[in-house]
């Protein structure tokens, strides 16, 4: 895909440069065991079946695998390196935190920092969102937790969503609530999946729905109890796999194009706009009594 010609080369390069991999204290190698090998960078683990050239990326950030700096780069080089084996043909994205997917952007990643960092931040993000909306893998979201808005646009970018039946699990775009705007590349990840009538009521009013009415309002493909989502999206991923790659993976690029292209073409105006509108003072206030909110429910 044309996007992910564009992302690879500054991925790749630091993957290969081993910058990454120093400033954590070693290279994420391959373990081999038997048919499995894994790897992994700290706040993610990446087992790889070799008979079925599927990975399962667990993400392991606890408490909540909120999405901070460390967490994307890290993200971002695991799919790079997933993405160029060509043995692998599928991703099982979830979660190792139990009873959260991902709780989304690191609000403290947004809050009281420089604009370098919200510019570096930002970057990180779409890097996340080009590279996973656009793999040439299969994708699917094996949902065993909470999930609002970043990590609901983690689900939002793989190809299917099966979600524990958890009502007390919740997916869903929920920046409005925060005082914040989803971005349109957010927008349009939601409008490609729900169409563009569910995503306005969805985005304006923010709206988290617990897992049996992310089903009817079409966030998630499909509901299984808790201790069968790992199977159920390890089955899936079978039906999946069983059509030809090229042709799949055509057809995925012609329904995502588009969108892609979008952010491509505006990556850094994207860029300009996130910072000047987080490092707003009455945005600041708005995360800032978000957090405490947050905090206080306890
Ligand atoms: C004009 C247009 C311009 C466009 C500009 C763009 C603007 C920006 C767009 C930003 C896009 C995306 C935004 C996001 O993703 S923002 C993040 C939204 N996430 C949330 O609202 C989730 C909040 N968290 C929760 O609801 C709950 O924590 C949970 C995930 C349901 C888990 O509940 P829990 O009871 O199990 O755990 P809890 O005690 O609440 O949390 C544990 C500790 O983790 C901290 N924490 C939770 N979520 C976050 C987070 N997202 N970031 C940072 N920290 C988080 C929480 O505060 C607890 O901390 P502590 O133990 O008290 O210290």
């Amino acid at each position: 895909m044309a996007a992910q010609a564009v992302l690879r080369s500054s991925a790749r390069a630091r993957l290969l440069s081993g910058a990454f991999c120093a400033q954590r204290g070693g290279p994420a190698l391959w373990q081999h065991h038997q048919n499995q090998r894994a790897f992994s960078n700290g706040k993610i683990l990446v087992e790889m079946d070799e008979a079925t050239g599927v990975a399962v990326m667990k993400m392991k950030s606890p408490p909540v695998n909120s999405l901070n700096l460390d967490f994307l780069t890290e993200f971002s080089i695991s799919l790079e390196k997933l993405e160029i084996d060509r043995s692998c043909r599928g991703l099982i994205l979830t979660s190792a935190v139990s009873k959260i997917f991902s709780a989304g952007l690191d609000i403290t990643e947004m809050s009281g920092k420089s604009n370098e960092h919200y510019a570096a931040f930002w970057r990180a993000v779409q890097e996340m969102w080009l590279k996973l909306y656009g793999s040439n893998m299969v994708t699917i979201a094996a949902i065993n937790g909470s999930s609002p808005a970043g990590g609901c646009l983690m689900a939002l970018c793989c190809d299917y969503r099966i979600m524990a039946d958890n009502p007390k699990f919740a997916i869903g775009l929920n920046e409005t609530q925060l005082g914040i705007v989803a971005p349109f590349w957010f927008k349009d990840t939601m409008i490609n999946t729900i169409g563009n009538r569910a995503t306005e009521l969805s985005l304006q009013l923010g709206q988290m729905y617990p897992a049996p009415e992310a089903l009817k309002f079409g966030l998630v493909d499909k509901l299984v109890p808790e201790d069968k989502v790992q199977s159920a999206a390890a089955a899936a991923m079978s039906q999946w796999l069983s059509v030809p790659d090229h042709a799949r993976q055509l057809t995925k690029s012609m329904m995502r194009k588009p969108a892609i292209d979008r952010l491509v073409k505006q990556r850094e105006a994207d860029i300009n706009n996130f910072v000047s509108f987080i490092s707003k003072d009455s945005i600041q206030k708005s995360l800032q009594i978000y957090m405490d909110r947050l905090k206080q429910k306890k």
